[in-house]
């Protein structure tokens, strides 16, 4: 029987975008644990660590400093200030990775979204919607990160974001997450199938069939 081999093509750039609090992370760590060819891009922030948070895996935590510099040095893809602190995804491991083939995904807010989708317009645009904004700030509150102000700050963030949801390719609702992980996978491999879940025999393998 002729083997299979997976397509080489280049890789993909996928941005993921949603409120504060929608769930992003929680979804992205379901979505990367079933399908661990995908690749999360680690962001710079000079946000100060929740007690959880490791440099170099959630975040690589900087200085305003050191970050104004990787700004100036053009060291980023896009940034943003976000709630009072800088965010921005480092340039050289997202290109190396797409390069490479691979599918890397930015976790990244509204200003960062317009940024890539200028400088990269082939990238595919997702969004996530809460069921609601009460449920939103629900989620906020539960989580326990965030100081009275923060949360008002990211609350407001909220709404500006979800009135761009439709300036988005896809828009996803994280009411129930197995539903929502679902509605990815089909946003991810159906509308557009990763490379590896479209295996191809090689033309040699095809010409040495039996009944061709
Ligand atoms: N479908 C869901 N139903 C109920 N709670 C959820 C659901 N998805 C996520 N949560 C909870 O909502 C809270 C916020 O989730 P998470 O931190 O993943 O959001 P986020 O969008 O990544 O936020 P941020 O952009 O601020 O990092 C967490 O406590 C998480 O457990
Ligand atoms: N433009 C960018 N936004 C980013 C990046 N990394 C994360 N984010 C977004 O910031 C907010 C707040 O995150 P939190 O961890 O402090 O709750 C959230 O919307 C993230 O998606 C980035 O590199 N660029």
């Amino acid at each position: 029987m002729a083997t299979l081999e997976p397509i080489a093509q280049p890789g993909k750039l996928i941005v993921f975008t949603g409120p504060s609090g929608v769930g992003k992370g929680t979804l992205l760590r379901r979505l990367l644990q079933l399908h661990p060819v995908l690749y999360l891009s680690i962001s710079a922030t000079t946000r100060q660590p929740r007690p959880h948070e490791i440099h170099g895996q959630h975040y690589y935590f900087v200085s305003r400093e050191t970050f104004e510099q990787m700004i100036e040095r053009s060291e980023l893809l896009e940034w943003a200030e976000f709630a009072g602190n800088y965010y921005g995804t480092p340039r050289d491991p997202v290109v190396e990775a797409v390069e490479q083939g691979r599918w890397v995904i930015l976790e990244i807010e509204l200003a960062g979204a317009r940024q890539i989708r200028d400088t990269f317009p082939l990238a595919q645009q997702i969004f996530v919607l809460p069921p609601s904004i009460e449920e939103l700030e629900t989620r906020i509150r539960r989580r326990a990160q965030d100081s009275e102000s923060a949360i008002a700050r990211r609350m407001a963030r909220a709404r500006v974001e979800i009135d761009a949801a439709d300036e988005f390719d896809f828009q996803i609702v994280n009411d129930d997450l197995d539903q929502a992980i679902s509605q990815l996978e089909t946003a991810l491999f159906v509308e557009m199938p990763a490379p590896a879940e479209m295996p191809i025999k090689t033309s040699l393998e095809l010409s040495a069939e039996p009944g061709d």
